[in-house]
């Protein structure tokens, strides 16, 4: 029998909630995930994001909340749902003997249907390293290792965790692309990443978890554009920080750096024109130049490190 999710949806995480013992590790999650879309879930070091990758996965079923991947319940129906996903592994543990092209040859034998040998070797980068013992493989061509046997099986939906840590830049990039390009041809992605870069280059859209929680989530452009635009500009030498204007409504903040002090202000999305303009005219009124006048969006990695990354 064919399964297909009902709606469109390959994935839906409804009030997840996890527990280790006392702890609440994931505390009422909640997001979707498209088919053909890459879906990033990013957080702090602990906010929950392997052990909602892992409950998506059927590893673990739900302490409370609903989870369905691909219509089904990934846990109690893990043996129809898990051929269809392909899983990353943090660290596949390989056959210290065995070549790079053995260890695919191996696995492939496990699914049915698999991706012919020199096409995994392709999707990997590692042709060059088709007959090098995995022990004597890289740190990084191990990683890109465990991307091919998860690609082995054709999975429709493809896990992530941390896939590019460890590698050098090159094989980051070369990681990077390949991943875009299976999503191109219509795969379904769940992405965990310390590299704000990574999810800002491959997210269609991501969520930041903190504490078991998701504090921001969107498309990169909803989610750093809800944070509104920075305006910055040196202090003029001589006028009290307390003579700086409100700009609708905002007062700057000031960071003092090599003797500089920069004014700040974080302005609302859409205020900004109205804010500039009253800067200026103040600064007019009162012959003042402002120097290294700055306006910027906040980027990706401001939404994270005042959401997620705000000290407890
Ligand atoms: N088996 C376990 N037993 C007890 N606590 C656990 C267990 N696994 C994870 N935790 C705790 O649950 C919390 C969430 O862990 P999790 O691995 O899901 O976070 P994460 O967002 O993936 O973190 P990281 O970015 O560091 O990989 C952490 O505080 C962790 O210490």
């Amino acid at each position: 029998m064919e399964i297909t999710a009902a709606d469109g949806v390959a994935v839906r995480v409804r009030e997840l909630r996890q527990r280790y013992g006392e702890f609440e590790a994931v505390a009422g999650v909640s997001f979707d995930v498209a088919h053909g879309e890459l879906f990033a879930l990013l957080g702090t070091n602990g906010a929950g994001k392997t052990t909602t990758m892992e409950t998506l996965e059927g590893h673990r079923a739900a302490h409370a909340g609903e989870v369905r991947v691909l219509g089904r319940d990934p846990y109690r129906d893990r043996r129809d749902v898990r051929p269809r996903l392909g899983i990353m592994l943090q660290e596949g543990g390989f056959f210290a003997d065995l070549t790079t092209a053995e260890t695919i040859d191996h696995w492939r034998g496990f699914v049915p249907d698999p991706r012919p040998r020199d096409e995994l070797l392709e999707l990997a980068g590692l042709r060059e390293q088709a007959r090098v013992r995995t022990r004597q493989l890289s740190g990084g061509q191990k990683r890109r290792l465990d991307l091919a046997l998860a690609l082995a099986g054709r999975p429709e939906i493809l896990f992530l965790d941390e896939p590019t840590t460890g590698m050098d830049p090159e094989a980051r990039h070369a990681t990077r692309r390949t991943v875009a390009e299976l999503v191109r041809d219509g795969l379904t992605v769940l992405l965990t990443t310390h590299y704000l870069e990574e999810a800002e280059l491959l997210a269609d859209r991501l969520a930041i978890m903190h504490r078991g929680r998701i504090v921001a989530s969107g498309t990169v452009a909803e989610v750093v554009g809800g944070h509104g635009d920075r305006v910055r500009f040196r202090v003029p030498a001589g006028l009290p920080v307390a003579d700086l204007p409100l700009l609708r409504g905002v007062a700057a903040g000031i960071e003092v750096d090599a003797g500089h002090a920069t004014a700040t202000y974080t302005l609302p999305p859409d205020d900004l024109q109205a804010g500039v303009y009253g800067l200026l005219r103040w600064a007019d009124e009162r012959g003042l130049t402002l120097s290294g006048l700055r306006v910027d969006s906040a980027s990706l990695e401001d939404v994270f490190l005042s959401t997620a990354g705000a000290p407890s």
